[in-house]
């Protein structure tokens, strides 16, 4: 098993500083493009050059089954997982037809389905185990699972072409370990990380509130990262931190979607805190972990839909900004190149 990769920070000052004079000298106002002057500027400095051009973007989404669902955490039944990866391949979920919409190559990877899929295009069978155990009776996944799943996330991102990745998840009751990894890693009450998921009524939540609490106090010594997400969970949260680490490493550009994804990103970011510089965040997700999970990683995410879908829909919906970021630093005039006159601001 190889050793996850150092990530060092961004430190090329003469490439911010020769952006910033590119995006102030376009022409508009000082700063008039807002955020997406910032994002530009990210995605530039993630490619390391002045004129960034995003490539074959890749949505992947990763599917696990938790043995959490036993404890009836989720509005819906584990099936609905292997069945919304059959319909992913079909072409029919949300995350399918954003894809289409916006020319990303969908990938689906099972990191861990209670179910035997056939071999197919679109579709890499990475299964570590036929999901996780019950994490109420036993560590979600072994450290040598974990690791494996890591790994083979790191493996996933390694065969891919382009350089931007966005990143999707399906798993019934994986709202669960991502508010689980929220509490123990950012040192929250479980009850302000918890949400309805998929729908839970005000009975259900109350429920998912007390048996997450259980299970945190069961694995109360898995305190450092890797142990907490061996301990809490998710095969497709795993292989997540693993792709996080990867293209990272290889400097693409990570478009992060809702609170399953950014759960990911906690832990990855608590083992080489530099992957934030690489990661766009998408959208805040309405479930109710998501706002103190960016809180806590101190960023700002592009959109704000309402959305509570995950399988990488924010993603999907954000990614014409980024286009549009890159756009603006590559098309753009100049107040020199369009004869167009200075303010007093500059
Ligand atoms: C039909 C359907 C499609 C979905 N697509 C994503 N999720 C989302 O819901 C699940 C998490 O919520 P919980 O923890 O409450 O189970 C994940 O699979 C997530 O991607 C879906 C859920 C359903 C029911
Ligand atoms: O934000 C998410 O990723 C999310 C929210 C609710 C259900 N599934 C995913």
């Amino acid at each position: 098993m190889s050793s996850l990769p150092t990530i060092a920070p961004l430190d090329q000052p003469e490439l911010d500083a020769a952006l910033r004079r590119r995006m102030d000298g376009k022409t508009k106002p000082l700063g008039a493009l807002g955020r997406l002057e910032a994002l530009a500027l990210q995605i530039a400095q993630v490619l390391g050059t002045e004129h960034p051009r995003l490539e074959q973007p890749q949505m992947v989404v990763f599917a696990g089954d938790h043995g959490l669902t036993a404890q009836g955490v989720s509005a819906y039944p584990a099936d609905v997982t292997w069945q919304m990866v059959m319909n992913f391949l079909a072409g029919g979920a949300a995350v399918s037809v954003l894809a289409r919409q916006h020319g990303l190559s969908l990938t689906v990877v099972d990191a861990g389905v209670r179910c035997d899929f056939a071999p197919q295009a679109g579709l890499l069978l990475r299964k570590i185990a036929p999901g996780t155990a019950d994490a109420s009776q036993a560590p979600a996944m072994t450290a040598d699972q974990c690791a494996t799943a890591v790994e083979a996330g790191r493996d996933v991102v390694r065969g891919l072409p382009g350089n931007a990745l966005l990143l999707g998840e399906m798993g019934i009751g994986n709202t669960s370990s991502a508010a689980l990894l929220l509490s123990r890693l950012a040192g929250l009450p479980i009850e302000r990380c918890t949400g309805r998921g998929t729908g839970l009524d005000d009975a259900g939540l109350a429920h998912k509130v007390r048996v997450l609490s259980a299970v945190l106090q069961r694995h109360a010594g898995a305190v450092e990262p890797l142990q907490a997400l061996a301990a809490l969970g998710g095969f497709e949260i795993a292989m997540m931190v693993g792709a996080v680490l990867q293209a990272a490493e290889e400097r693409r550009v990570i478009v992060v979607d809702g609170f399953i994804v950014c759960s990911a990103v906690l832990v990855a970011h608590a083992l080489q805190p530099a992957v934030l510089q690489r990661c766009v965040f998408a959208h805040r997700s309405q479930e109710g972990g998501h706002p103190l999970l960016l809180e806590h990683l101190g960023v700002e995410p592009l959109l704000d839909l309402g959305l509570r879908l995950g399988e990488g829909s924010g993603a999907a919906l954000a990614w014409p900004l980024l286009e549009s970021a890159c756009r603006i630093l590559n098309e753009m005039a100049s107040f020199e190149s369009a004869g167009v006159s200075r303010g007093a601001e500059a």
